[in-house]
């Protein structure tokens, strides 16, 4: 289980994540929405252990993330930055490669491979990465971080995502999240940004609705997903209707000029 308690984190005296409190079981999958500068790729930062609180808490499994030695914690999670850049000239698989060697294991021909089937990414295995496009680069990345937690394994493992569709086709973003809650029959919990409150509905367990750094709603889709919710926090007209085929909702953003009335707490 990912824990997190009250965790607040301070830049220049401003609290740009302000007392956040979360749980992500294994076979779950959460998404955290919200404006630009909620503070959602910074939550994500502080889960992930790449900045440190300034008060609160973060454990997985029962354990501090503060006690754990980094490649301990890389067994434990990984994470999918908004943005990666490479210096060198890989090649695709020698890309994914680095998510194992982040593990300290070399060789996992098999593993690789599975993984970049899956993300349909084997197809250009032997490509120079920097000549790939933005969505083919995106779904490299998703390999190159599904192969940390890819093998079965007792231990609870956890997936944070920052926009991981962000650069994605329609059909692919459908095709990644796919593979994201796959993840959760395997012990392994999912944790994504996502602006796309669509994608949101369509696959997340738990939501969670940042303003300002705090979180403003968090709960089930039915809970969180309500206009007036939405409206509040994104400060603009979004309809929220009930969905087809499994979908749990449509949401609908209207363009500017149907925005008749300020968005007042709900
Ligand atoms: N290192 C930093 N120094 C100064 N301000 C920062 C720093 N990191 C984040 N911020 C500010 O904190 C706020 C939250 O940023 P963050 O990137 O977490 O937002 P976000 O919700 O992920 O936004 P977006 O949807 O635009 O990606 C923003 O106002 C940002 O400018």
């Amino acid at each position: 289980m990912l824990e997190a308690k009250n965790i607040q984190y301070l830049v220049q005296g401003r609290a740009i994540v302000n007392k956040v409190s979360l749980d992500l079981k294994p076979g779950e999958f959460a998404a955290i929405v919200g404006p630009n500068g909620a503070g959602k790729s910074s939550l994500l930062k502080l889960l992930a252990g790449e900045y440190k609180v300034h008060a609160g808490e973060i454990k997985y499994n029962g354990k501090a993330i503060q006690n754990y030695r980094s490649k301990e914690l890389a067994k434990v999670r990984a994470v999918m930055p908004q943005h990666s850049q490479l210096t060198f000239p890989f090649k695709v698989k020698e890309v994914v490669e680095l998510g194992l060697l982040s593990l300290g294991i070399s060789g996992g021909e098999e593993l690789i491979e599975e993984v970049m089937i899956e993300t349909l990414t084997w197809e250009f295995k032997d490509r120079l990465y920097g000549a790939l496009s933005g969505g083919e680069k995106q779904r490299v990345q998703l390999a190159r971080v599904l192969v940390q937690v890819w093998a079965e394994s007792e231990q609870s493992k956890f997936l944070l995502l920052d926009e991981p569709t962000s650069s994605l086709d329609i059909a692919h973003q459908h095709q990644v999240l796919h593979i994201a809650s796959k993840l959760k029959t395997k012990n392994i919990a999912v944790l994504a940004v996502l602006h796309d409150l669509n994608m949101a509905a369509a696959y997340a367990d738990q939501v969670i609705l940042l303003k300002e750094g705090k979180v403003y709603q968090q709960g089930t889709v039915a809970e969180v997903m309500a206009s007036k919710h939405l409206e509040y926090v994104f400060e603009h007209p979004i309809l929220v209707r009930d969905g087809f085929d499994g979908m749990p909702h449509l949401i609908q953003s209207l363009p500017v000029y149907h925005q008749t009335h300020s968005f007042k707490i709900a």
